[in-house]
């Protein structure tokens, strides 16, 4: 992948950094992507810095975030770039399902093994392999990166700290979902997209990734006491008993009051990226 395949789409100046969104052809995905980043003004400067990748929750484009959180005053604060994919294939050739919680704007970061899914729904190996080289060989990065995300993306930013090793720095989650595996957006997204082996499903679990003893990077998670989602799709309960019967290097905190929105999420992201920072210096 060269910077040749990539469109630079808008640009906004925004506390002395830049918003941006490309466009780019995703060999991984068959389609066109656009995906937003931030850039702070340490990186106008030319200096290389550390970045966030950030992954949202369903029903999300790549504009979600960087339009509701609020989180481009604190990165530019940090020096830190903000990188914001899409959260599932997109075009008219893509396949999609009526729900809002399955297909287009919900491809639950996983490769698809199961059709008409398996052409266009391989987000896992988009963001991990294409998109990071994407960005690694376009923008001023360091190479030193954090996960982040929210919902479906939490379980996207859970997962892919878990399995790729050492590639992140620090994890956090606000409202993750936790167990996938045991719950009802998990079952109709993993069942349309994986099938029915659940030796598969568990590589895509975060509960489960642990405890089959995979390491995770420091970790701090977010969940609102008030989450209409909390009883029946996150297990937050599960993932404390799990981070706390593993010892992860982990701070869970339950936020009464807060819901499951990006005002839940733009309260606390201040806190996160403070937290990434730490681990990404140096
Ligand atoms: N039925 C609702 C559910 C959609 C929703 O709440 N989406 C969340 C993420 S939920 C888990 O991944 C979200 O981030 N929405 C976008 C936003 O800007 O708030 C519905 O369709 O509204």
């Amino acid at each position: 992948m060269t910077q040749a395949n990539l469109k630079l789409v808008s640009s906004v100046r925004c506390f002395e950094g830049e918003q941006r969104r490309y466009e780019h052809v995703s060999e991984t995905l068959n389609c066109t992507m656009q995906f937003s980043v931030y850039l702070p003004p340490q990186a106008l400067r030319k200096d290389r810095v550390a970045a966030v990748l950030w992954l949202s929750g369903l029903t999300c484009t790549d504009e979600n975030f960087s339009s509701k959180a609020g989180a481009q005053r604190v990165a530019a604060q940090l020096g830190l770039a903000l990188i914001i994919p899409d959260t599932s294939p997109r075009g008219e050739e893509v396949a999609d399902d009526d729900a809002y919680d399955f297909g287009k704007g919900a491809g639950f970061y996983v490769n698809a093994t199961e059709e008409p899914w398996a052409r266009h729904y391989q987000m896992y190996d988009y963001i991990t392999k294409e998109l990071l080289d994407v960005v690694t060989d376009a923008l001023p990065l360091n190479g030193r990166m954090s996960i982040s995300g929210h919902s479906m993306g939490g379980h996207g930013a859970l997962v892919m700290a878990l399995r790729e090793d050492a590639r992140f720095a620090s994890v956090s989650a606000f409202a993750p979902i936790a167990h996938p595996s045991e719950c009802p957006w998990g079952h109709k997204a993993f069942g349309g997209y994986l099938g029915s082996d659940r030796e598969l499903w568990r590589e895509y679990d975060a509960v489960e990734l642990i405890r089959s003893g995979k390491k995770c990077p420091p970790l701090l998670v977010d969940q609102g006491g008030a989450d209409n989602f909390l009883a029946e799709q996150l297990n937050f309960s599960t993932l404390q008993d799990t981070v706390e019967k593993y010892h992860l290097v982990a701070q869970l905190r339950l936020q009464e009051g807060y819901d499951h929105s990006y005002y839940f999420i733009a309260s606390f992201i201040e806190d996160h990226l403070n937290f990434h920072k730490t681990y990404l210096k140096g």
